[in-house]
């Protein structure tokens, strides 16, 4: 088999908000063929790895990617022809180098991680392996627990409802991943007639939960554990619950504007709400519970609620070794969000779920806003043992074809598969 890559071909599509993005495809010199595309956030941190758009307002308002595709073409490709596509650190490096900023900015992040994914995915084409064989050896048989996001607020949802933006169900009490997605669904289900029983729209946010016009960021939590009771499931038992606020969205001059509930509060009144809401809800987890610069906010975050949830940064952090290795040696959280697209290419996501392991983190792999089909995350999230992932709504195909491939690895590897469950996180030992 030659694994020599012979053509690297870049082309825009469209994403799940109908935005352009980045596709890649590969061949190798063995005449395998492999494709991968990249998603892209709507609520970004600001110390996210370029993604480079146009700019010009007169294609997509700016959006189009065809000077990241132009770059893949152009510039990536002539470098790599010839190289052995089973070198993903050395192709990652190569393209770390030519671009030569520290955040991706000159070929786009967007550029490389079409590139270091599809040429993954070639070389497990190639070896005849599925991608999560390929990318985590025989360690690979463990399922992630689904975090289903089946609430949307914020900007996922345009602010017409929960200043928070996404509220998740985590089956963790499920006996394989195929029942989780099952029990996913129905709450899912529930939710949809819970929220119609009391005259709600039910009408969808980005990632395929219900968006509702509600009056308080509790209001979703009592509405989820309604859902979770109706499908007759114990809500902390069988089924926890996971917040992402995406708080630097709501965050400006030093507090939080808490739009729905018409207040304004600091980090520390933020805690006190948060120590609330985790007292009366099954919640497990909660993502980006303050903005992506208030580090003192941090602090008293994890001294305060540390030791009861896990408390991921996805801003914070932005999968950047950087920022998780800060935020160890300050004790600011106990997990960190892992997005491909916030770095730019698959051996630095590596690294960063290295490194939290290595600190005893949590590492929550996730997808974005903006998705496409694209599963890679999937084989990902078993490949590196991560043991939990978010993907979305247990509806809407870009969303459920991460899910979809989750249940045929866990079908694949048959009596080898187990499933995460609550050791998945790094604090729920409470339920
Ligand atoms: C998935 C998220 O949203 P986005 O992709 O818009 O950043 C998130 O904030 O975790
Ligand atoms: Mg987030």
């Amino acid at each position: 088999m030659d694994n020599s890559i012979i053509k690297l071909q870049a082309r825009e599509i469209l994403d799940s908000r109908g935005n352009p993005t980045v596709e890649v495809e590969c061949t190798l010199a063995c005449g395998v063929k492999a494709r991968a595309s990249v998603p892209s956030g709507a609520s970004t941190g600001v110390h996210e790895a370029v993604e480079l758009r146009d700019g010009d307002p007169k294609r997509f308002g700016g959006k189009g990617v065809k000077k990241a595709v132009a770059h893949v073409n152009e510039t990536i490709a002539p470098q790599l022809i010839g190289q052995d596509a089973r070198a993903q650190a050395g192709i990652d490096g190569m393209m770390i180098a030519l671009d030569g900023t520290p955040n991706k900015a000159k070929l786009g992040a967007n550029a490389i991680l079409g590139v270091s994914l599809t040429v993954a995915r070639a070389a497990a084409t190639a070896a005849d392996l599925p991608l999560y064989h390929y990318l985590g050896g025989p360690n690979a048989v463990r399922l992630p627990v689904p975090n289903m996001n089946i609430l949307n607020g914020g900007v996922h949802a345009r602010w017409q409802g929960a200043d928070f933006q996404e509220f998740m169900v985590a089956p963790y009490g499920a006996s394989s991943f195929r029942e989780a997605l099952e029990w996913g669904s129905e709450i899912y289900h529930a939710l949809r007639t819970v929220l119609m029983d009391k005259g709600h729209r039910v009408g969808v946010g980005d990632e395929g939960g219900f968006a509702p016009e509600v009056s308080s960021n509790e209001e979703p939590l009592e509405l989820i554990v309604q859902a979770i009771e109706k499908t007759g499931l114990k809500p902390g038992a069988d089924v926890g619950i996971a917040m992402d606020p995406a708080s630097s969205a709501f965050f400006e001059d030093g507090n939080y504007h808490l739009r729905t509930e018409k207040r304004t509060v600091s980090a520390g009144e933020m805690v006190d709400y948060y120590e609330k809401l985790i007292k009366t809800y099954p919640v497990v987890l909660l993502e980006d519970g303050l903005a992506e610069d208030d580090w003192e906010g941090w602090k008293i975050l994890n001294a305060r609620l540390g030791g009861i949830i896990e408390l991921v940064g996805d801003d914070l952090f932005v999968t950047n070794v950087e920022r998780i290795n800060r935020g160890i040696r300050e004790d600011v959280a106990n997990a960190a969000l892992i997005k491909l697209n916030q770095i730019g290419t698959l051996t630095e996501t590596v690294a960063a779920v290295r490194m939290c392991k290595k600190a005893g983190w949590g590492a929550f792999v996730s997808h974005r806003s903006g998705e496409t089909v694209d599963s890679f995350i999937a084989d990902m999230t078993v490949a590196l043992d991560t043991g939990h992932l978010k993907s979305g709504a247990p509806a809407r195909g870009e969303r459920v074809e991460k899910y979809n491939q989750l249940m045929r690895i866990e079908e694949e590897l048959g009596d080898a598969a187990c499933y995460a469950g609550k050791e998945a996180y790094v604090r729920a030992v409470r339920f």
